[in-house]
């Protein structure tokens, strides 16, 4: 897979605070990057970097396999939206575009109409911002981010603030440039569950360095169900299930405890073979792992604002 974004070491003070630590980071064509951190982690000193509001104390950054002065003319393959953008509150949808439209040099006036047909808000060209949902506001700033028709979209926390409905939208609508369009995307958020049902690859920060880089493959094979037993013999219990299955994956806790981590779709075989063999079950369920309680135990403490 060839990287559409690459850092190499990669660094950013402020004064003498070193609040990026050396970064190997990359993006993916076609991935959708979920960057998860805490607020002040870094994810947007790091965003403002790839975009070139901030200049990078070390290190050096590659778009599309440019850097330097070669790397001027890959930007323009790539849409930002860091923090959200200042919009005019009493222009519509159509004058803020168009204002922007201007400013960045693109040509096609039609590309306006493009891009709010892509984030839903064709129906709602002619309204003021200011009269805009939360949800259609973020959606103006990810159309305003379309507008050079850009190959790779960076995205901070485009979701904040918003409802469940609103997070929907704009999932359904990241997946759709995705898969459509072959967008590849790099988007922050301080919430895991957000992105759980977006992205494909999820990168977690904690005091400017990546602390996991794990595949949603892997994240789904985390959230994984297991068994949880409590019985009155977990001695037999243990025996009867290490004979029964040769490649059982089990933990016996206290309080007679036992959870079993692999065979889960035997579940109802396992208790028949229990109860069989007289062992007394006084709890059986399948259960999953706290999975947002463990990757949020990877950033805990990232240096809370
Ligand atoms: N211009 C600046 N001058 C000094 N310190 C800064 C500046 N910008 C950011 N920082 C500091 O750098 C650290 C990382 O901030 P950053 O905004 O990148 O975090 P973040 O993960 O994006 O958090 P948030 O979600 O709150 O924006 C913080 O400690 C912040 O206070």
């Amino acid at each position: 897979m060839s990287a559409v974004i690459q850092t190499y070491t990669l660094t950013k003070k402020f004064k003498q605070e070193e609040v990026i630590k050396p970064l190997d980071f990359s993006v993916g064509k076609g991935e959708i990057c979920a960057l998860i951190g805490k607020n002040g982690a870094g994810k947007s000193t790091i965003f403002k970097m790839l975009a070139g509001q901030l200049t990078p104390t070390t290190g050096e950054i590659y778009l599309f396999g440019k850097s330097g002065k070669e790397m001027m003319q890959a930007k323009k393959r790539m849409g930002f939206m860091i923090e959200t953008p200042v919009f005019f509150p009493d222009f519509t949808a159509i004058q803020n575009l168009e204002y922007f439209r201007i400013q960045r040099g693109v040509a096609e006036k039609k590309r306006i109409y493009d891009v709010l047909e892509i984030v839903g808000l064709a129906n709602q060209k002619k309204k003021k911002f200011r009269e805009y949902s939360m949800g259609m506001k973020q959606r103006l700033g990810i159309a305003l981010s379309l507008l050079s028709s850009p190959d790779c979209l960076v995205l901070d926390e485009p979701i904040n603030g918003l409802d469940a409905e609103g997070i929907t939208e704009i999932r359904r609508l990241l997946i759709r440039l995705n898969q459509e369009k072959q967008i590849t995307i790099l988007i922050s958020s301080h919430i895991l569950t957000e992105l759980q049902l977006l992205a494909t690859r999820f990168v977690f920060i904690k005091n400017g360095v990546i602390v996991e880089d794990v595949s949603k493959q892997l994240l789904d094979e985390k959230s994984r169900k297991q068994i949880h037993l409590k019985v009155d013999d977990t001695a037999k219990t243990a025996q009867l299930l290490e004979r029964t299955y040769e490649d059982i994956q089990y933990k016996s806790l206290p309080d007679q405890v036992i959870t079993i981590q692999n065979h889960i779709e035997k579940a109802g075989e396992i208790n028949r073979l229990l109860i069989k063999n007289d062992v007394l079950v006084m709890e059986f369920r399948l259960e999953a792992l706290n999975l947002e309680g463990y990757f949020l135990g990877l950033v805990e403490g990232g240096g809370e604002k």
